[in-house]
């Protein structure tokens, strides 16, 4: 793996192509069966909600164990050729949460940003939020990138982390990391992605916006 990457592919020259996302749900109870997963629907459909351009999926839902998270994780960028990874799950400090340490084991480098950004807005909602190690990294190869972002497991943190917080009247407060992803992806070679303003806005500084 290298962090200076060379020139990438025709096939991801083009800016307008589908965003490639991979869907990560780490979870010992619901990758056994014993509840129904609400990870992977959970941020298939928020991001249904909030994205404005093409996108395309790669589901994965596995166990708390860092060999198959790091798998899925590697699998995601380096096969399926995913821009944006979102994992839910497993960053507590129960012993079987490891998927801060499996993101940390593929990333070329970190971008902590997102963690910290998440640990504030969470505050909002649970005192608890200071007890997700959540992280966020990318993976750079030769001809692509992606950006690896984890978020909490309880299913209701999806929502809040990515959208951010808003006041009475609909205005957003703390903005959601999302605002900062469409910027990001443009930044490691990735297609330019829109969002729905009602949902969260997305920012780009005005010389990188279209039109
Ligand atoms: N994929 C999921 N689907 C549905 N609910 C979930 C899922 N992951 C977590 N939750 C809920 O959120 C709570 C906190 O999530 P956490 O990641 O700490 O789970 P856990 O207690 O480690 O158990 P497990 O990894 O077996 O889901 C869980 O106890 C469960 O109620
Ligand atoms: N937004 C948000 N963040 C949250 C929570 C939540 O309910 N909402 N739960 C917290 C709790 S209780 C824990 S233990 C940590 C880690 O959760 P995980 O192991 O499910 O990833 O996330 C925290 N962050």
């Amino acid at each position: 793996m290298t962090t200076s990457p060379e020139a990438p592919p025709a096939d991801e020259l083009d800016a307008d192509r589908p965003l490639r996302v991979g869907l990560v749900s780490v979870s010992d109870r619901a990758s056994r069966g014993d509840y129904v997963d609400q990870g992977i629907p959970g941020l298939r459909d928020w991001l249904g909600g909030a994205l404005a351009t093409r996108w395309t999926a790669v589901e994965k839902l596995v166990a708390d164990d860092i060999g198959e998270v790091s798998s899925a994780l590697i699998d995601l960028v380096d096969e399926d050729r995913c821009e944006l990874i979102l994992t839910t799950g497993g960053t507590g400090p129960a012993r079987r949460d490891v998927t801060p340490e499996a993101t940390l084991a593929v990333a070329s480098r970190e971008m902590p940003g997102f963690g910290e950004q998440m640990r504030q807005i969470s505050l909002n909602f649970v005192p608890t939020a200071i007890l997700s190690r959540q992280v966020a990294v990318l993976r750079e190869l030769d001809d692509h990138a992606a950006l690896i972002i984890n978020l909490p497991g309880q299913p209701k943190a999806i929502k809040e982390t990515l959208e951010g917080l808003r006041d009475g009247d609909g205005r957003v407060t703390v903005p959601g990391i999302f605002a900062a992803v469409p910027y990001c992806i443009d930044l490691i070679g990735g297609p330019y992605i829109e969002t729905h303003e009602s949902v969260v806005s997305a920012f780009r500084p005005k010389n990188a916006r279209r039109q």
